[in-house]
């Protein structure tokens, strides 16, 4: 007697010498084989590809919010820190959610004053070779693997940036924000620079040197503001349409 079972694949119909010797859930789970494939390039790109499913899906409902750059190596006693909470919990009260990178320093300090506000305190941490952990303040807080994931959801999910005093990080963060309205990729939005005795040197720079060699356009300097007044700051977002 012939043997004509059938077996479909989708629309295909497979009898006798191609019916397959496996179920498509035993190819699934049975684990077998040399795992070196989650080390390339096209599972890392379906990684950075969750990556973006869970930051949009996390962050899509949070409403109006401000991003605060500042170092992480802002100490408590800094008067940058008492700043940064200062502004995070008068955007809090303005109806801002607060977006940090999630680590220590400034961003504890902003994340602290929107969470005492009882506000949406954001913390967008990032993994390290000297992890540290998320920020006590964080009140929702996201991992991510990849630097450059995390900044598209600094930009997507704020309606400006407020930068602390800070070193590289927060150089790479501010200077992204202006090539992104510099170039109009994106809908320009405030950069507020707070403390003038830190930013000052680096505006006088930009305009002496920078503008006047023609490597930026003469008005581009105007997309910052430096202010040393929390109000100030502030006010760059508050009665503005988001
Ligand atoms: C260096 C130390 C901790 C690092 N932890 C960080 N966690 C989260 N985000 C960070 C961290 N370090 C830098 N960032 C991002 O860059 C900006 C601050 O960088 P800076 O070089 O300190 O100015 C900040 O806005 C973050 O988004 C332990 O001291």
């Amino acid at each position: 007697m012939t043997d004509s079972r059938a077996h479909r694949m989708g629309p295909v119909e497979l009898r006798r010498g191609r019916l397959p010797d496996s179920t498509t859930d035993q190819r699934l789970l049975d684990s077998r084989g040399d795992a070196g494939w989650v080390h390339t390039d096209p599972w890392r790109v379906l990684r950075i590809q969750a990556e973006f499913v869970e930051g949009f899906g996390s962050l899509a409902e949070l409403g109006p919010a401000v991003s605060i750059f500042g170092s992480a190596r802002t100490q408590p006693e800094d008067p940058m820190y008492a700043a940064a909470q200062e502004i995070a919990r008068t955007l809090c009260g303005e109806g801002y959610a607060i977006i940090t990178g999630g680590g220590p320093g400034a961003m504890e300090a902003a994340n602290k004053g929107a969470s005492q506000c009882g506000g949406v305190s954001v913390g967008l941490g990032i993994e390290l070779p000297h992890e540290q952990g998320m920020n006590e303040w964080v009140d929702l807080g996201i991992h991510f693997r990849y630097f450059f994931v995390r900044k598209t959801m600094f930009v997507k999910y704020a309606q400006g940036f407020i930068v602390l005093p800070g070193g590289f990080g927060t150089m790479d963060e501010l200077f992204e924000a202006l090539t992104l309205a510099q170039t109009r990729k994106v809908t320009s939005f405030p950069i507020v620079l707070f403390g003038s005795a830190y930013w000052g040197g680096l505006v006088d720079w930009l305009r002496d040197t920078m503008a006047v060699d023609g490597k930026i356009g003469p008005d581009d300097i105007g997309m910052l503001h430096v202010t040393d007044d929390v109000q100030e700051a502030v006010s760059y977002f508050v009665g503005k349409d988001t």
